[in-house]
């Protein structure tokens, strides 16, 4: 016997609202904000660039806004462009005065080049870093150092595509071997090959336990507007902890 889903037409409206609620169910993401660290040049292998758009196209098609650094060049330009031109929210953060090329989107002015990186940080709810060079390493480790004082709790991303990152995650390895990074900061990192894989791992990123005698930290800035804007925001520590 044939059953009623069978029944309905193609263009039906039960069939229309199961089809929106799929959509829905595969675009739900917990990040309002991502914050990609890229770098400024393109790279040699045509993957990272790919990538660069992959990561992009998946932004958009999870609903999320992308925070970075405001150039035009590079991974950053390919990556802007992605989820501009897919109909998604930009938001560059440039220091006053710097050179940035063509814009995209919103443009954030701020100070310094310190500045930034705090705005890109604590506008985001998570970070992703593509293939780059000493730029993209250096607010890589920042915010995961960050996340080692406590000073924030989201999720940090290793899109490490063609593993761009293997000998990066393998010295890792190797300072916790050698007893510089615990075993639990060792897994602030989530790494993964695509960006689909990686935003999934990211979804369900839980931070890890602290041990004892670890630091707990401030933003070192007043945090009152920031706490309004990010009311309800994920990862929000208890109250008596360090946002
Ligand atoms: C307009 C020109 C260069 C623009 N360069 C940059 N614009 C914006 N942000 C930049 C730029 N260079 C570095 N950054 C930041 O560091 C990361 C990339 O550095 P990398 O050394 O290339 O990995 C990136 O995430 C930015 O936040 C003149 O051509």
């Amino acid at each position: 016997m044939e059953n009623s889903r069978e029944l309905q037409p193609e263009s039906s409206p039960a069939n229309n609202n199961s089809k929106k609620k799929e959509e829905k169910k595969k675009t739900a993401s917990r990040f309002r904000r991502v914050c990609v660290f890229c770098g400024s040049s393109p790279g040699k292998k045509a993957s990272y660039q790919v990538a660069a758009v992959q990561l992009g196209q998946q932004l958009v098609e999870r609903g999320i806004d992308l925070v970075y650094g405001g150039g035009s060049v590079g991974l950053m330009g390919l990556v802007s462009r992605a989820v501009h031109g897919g109909g998604g929210h930009v938001v560059g953060v440039v220091p006053n005065g710097e050179l940035i090329g063509e814009t995209l989107g919103e443009v954030r002015a701020v100070g310094s080049m310190h500045q930034r990186k705090a705005e890109m940080a604590r506008e985001s709810d998570a970070f992703v870093a593509l293939p780059g060079g000493y730029g993209t390493l250096e607010e890589l480790l920042e915010v995961i150092t960050w996340a080692q004082l406590r000073i924030h709790h989201k999720p940090v991303g290793l899109l490490n595509v063609d593993g761009y990152y293997d000998s990066l995650l393998a010295f890792i390895d190797k300072a916790v071997h050698e007893g510089f990074v615990s075993p639990p900061a060792r897994r602030i990192i989530v790494a993964a090959p695509t960006a689909s894989d990686l935003l999934c791992k990211l979804e369900e990123y839980v931070p890890p336990p602290h041990d004892a005698t670890a630091l707990k930290l401030t933003w070192g800035w007043d945090m009152s507007t920031v706490s309004e804007q990010h009311a309800g925001s994920i990862y929000s520590p208890k109250p008596d902890m360090a946002r």
